[in-house]
């Protein structure tokens, strides 16, 4: 097996909920596609769920993110807690009297990662200290799962501090931080070069990408604007010898 082909997982966090993480995991599974690469991402905690004529509930996370992925999981690993409530997970599984557990989604990601895939990604929900219940964070989920992180960071006024906080934070719990990503959210944002520019100085991981606003969400038009961690790897000049 090349390292190209070798399994490869990450748990995608963002500096907040709505800053593209799931616009950039779909990216990240349309790239890997292209490359003929077997991929699929799973979304543990799906707060926020629509409902079918049926009454059950549709995570709209998970269905993007499996019509990027080429490897086709049920809908039951690709999205194992849904939950009506467009709030915080703690919040969301208390209105319907449940109470979330680490270690039991950790247990349900666990089960979708056995299926064989060379790229898998897993979308954690919010930014990386949101409750999951009194004790524990979506942070505790990443930390048992000892998956190297992916920062999706949405590029907007006071994204810098918020990217800082959490680039200390996976670190502080001992995550490495794979890369990052600055995802540019509006088209009419000012100074984006220049937060971009503090970030990749102040940061100590590599800019897996810069990817543009996309007025139409087509994800498909933007694969050459990112790269998996590994292939920055790759890109590395040759050392002589
Ligand atoms: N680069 C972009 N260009 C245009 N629209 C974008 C871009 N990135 C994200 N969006 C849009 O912003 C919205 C939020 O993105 P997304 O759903 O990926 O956020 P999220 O971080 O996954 O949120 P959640 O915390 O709910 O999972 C979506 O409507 C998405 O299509
Ligand atoms: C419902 C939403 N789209 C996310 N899935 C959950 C976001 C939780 C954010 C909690 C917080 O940081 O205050
Ligand atoms: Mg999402």
């Amino acid at each position: 097996m090349s390292i190209a082909t070798a399994r490869q997982a990450y748990f995608v966090t963002g500096t907040d909920t709505d800053v593209g993480k799931t616009f950039v995991s779909s990216l990240l599974l349309a790239r890997a596609r292209t490359q003929g690469l077997d991929c699929f991402a799973i979304k543990p905690i799906s707060a926020g769920c629509s409902r079918d004529e049926a009454g059950g509930l549709i995570s709209e996370d998970a269905r993007c993110l499996q019509q990027y992925a080429s490897v086709n999981l049920i809908e039951e690993l690709v999205a194992p807690i849904k939950l009506p409530a467009a709030t915080s997970p703690h919040i969301a599984a208390a209105q319907v009297g449940e109470r979330l557990q680490a270690s039991r989604v950790v247990g349900h990601i666990r089960a979708g990662m056995s299926t064989r895939a060379s790229r898998i990604l897993v979308e954690g929900a919010g930014g990386w200290r949101v409750p999951i219940n009194v004790q524990e964070c979506i942070s505790d989920v990443a930390k048992q799962l000892h998956l190297p992180v992916i920062l999706v960071v949405g590029i907007r006024l006071g994204c810098l501090n918020h990217a800082l906080l959490t680039a200390e934070l996976i670190m502080r719990d001992g995550l490495p931080l794979a890369g990052w990503v600055a995802n540019c959210l509006h088209a009419d944002e000012p100074f984006v070069a220049e937060q971009i520019e503090t970030l990749e100085k102040k940061l100590s991981a590599p800019c897996l990408g810069v990817i543009p606003h996309q007025a139409d969400s087509n994800v498909t038009a933007l694969i050459d604007c990112i790269r998996w961690p590994s292939e920055l790897v790759h890109s590395l000049p040759a050392t002589k010898s």
